[in-house]
């Protein structure tokens, strides 16, 4: 089924404001570009994330198969299931630059493709600024977390039809739902709120310094940073969420933990952070609730073991990119 999260499409016509944003505060490489559209590289291959100033959907994102025939056995079950789906033509291939793709909405609208056989780049990643490189290769470019009026109705729809794994979940102070596809412990995450569409991207750098160094570039800014530096409890992600110039953020982090085959899905009570993760906006007699609770996941236990990551080298040298 399922694999990774392979790329990221967002419709925007702000094209000059990414190419400067995603270079010199994350760290993305420029690929191919034309009058309507650009490609960020994160990696060894050509797009990791596309801007499109034609796009007909907000956002799209694209779920990676391992070849042709993992993709007609997905069409086989959404027609078992009755999920409408369109097998896209080549001349969608080839703006994606991967061998096959179909494409469908998920309950809420969010538009969904599913694709094998992503093209390589022949020119090495060179990073727009000095950073060790960006955690991908079978974990893919990172997670999404949703917007969804209705989670209720979407988690069978990722779950039971397309395959994610439920991680764990919260209900208080708000619902919400984390699955993986591979080792990531999240590719996919529902929140639900008032709204529907995308919350935010992450990306997981190699180094903490890559963080600590885009969260230096990002604080020189006027309310760049949305949220600060932090951990989560679930993952163990230490990251900040950074504005971009869509209206999704982009958590910007390091040094997330595996899952494996036997994990167990549970719910989380002691709220999204171990520390830090301060919302800009929020007021300070709000911020100090969120306080008590990362107190309380500290005083429960749930503190992150002190994890030790390989660098881009040895990353490099393990297959990973
Ligand atoms: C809870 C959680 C665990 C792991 C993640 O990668 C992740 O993004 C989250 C969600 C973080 C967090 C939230 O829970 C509620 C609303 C928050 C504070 C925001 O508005 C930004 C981060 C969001
Ligand atoms: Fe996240």
């Amino acid at each position: 089924m399922l694999q990774s999260l392979g790329y990221v499409g967002l419709g925007t016509s702000r094209l000059a404001e990414w190419e400067d944003f995603a270079q010199r505060l994350l760290g993305m490489q420029i690929g191919d570009r034309s009058r309507h559209t650009l490609a960020l590289r994160m990696d060894d291959r050509r797009q990791r994330l596309l801007l499109d100033a034609d796009a007909a959907q907000p956002h799209f994102f694209g779920w990676e198969v391992a070849d042709a025939r993992a993709l007609d056995t997905l069409a086989a079950r959404l027609e078992r299931a009755r999920v409408p789906f369109v097998r896209e033509p080549d001349v969608l291939a080839r703006r994606r630059e991967v061998a096959g793709l179909l494409s469908l909405a998920d309950p809420a609208g969010n538009r969904l493709e599913v694709f094998h056989g992503a093209a390589h780049s022949g020119e090495p990643f060179r990073p727009g600024r000095a950073i060790s490189g960006f955690r991908t290769g079978p974990l893919g470019l990172g997670h999404v977390v949703l917007n969804a009026r209705h989670v209720d109705a979407l988690v069978p729809f990722y779950r039971d039809l397309l395959g994610f794994r439920l991680s764990d979940y919260m209900r208080e102070p708000f619902k919400a739902f984390f699955f993986h596809l591979n080792s990531r412990h999240h590719s996919l995450a529902l929140i639900e709120a008032d709204t529907d569409g995308i919350h935010h991207l992450m990306v997981e750098l190699c180094s903490l310094d890559d963080v600590g160094q885009g969260y230096d570039i990002a604080s020189c800014e006027q309310d760049r940073v949305a949220v600060t530096l932090g951990r989560h409890i679930n993952d163990f992600m230490t990251s900040f969420y950074v504005r971009t110039p869509s209206p999704l953020m982009i958590e910007y982090g390091w040094g997330g933990r595996s899952v494996d085959k036997d994990w167990q899905a549970c719910e989380l009570t002691h709220g999204a952070s171990l520390w830090g993760h301060e919302r800009q906006w929020l007021p300070a007699d709000k911020r100090a609730l969120a306080l008590d609770l990362r107190l309380a996941a500290a005083a429960h236990g749930l503190r992150a073991p002190v994890q030790v990551l390989p660098g881009h080298h040895q990353l490099a040298a393990d297959g990973m990119r």
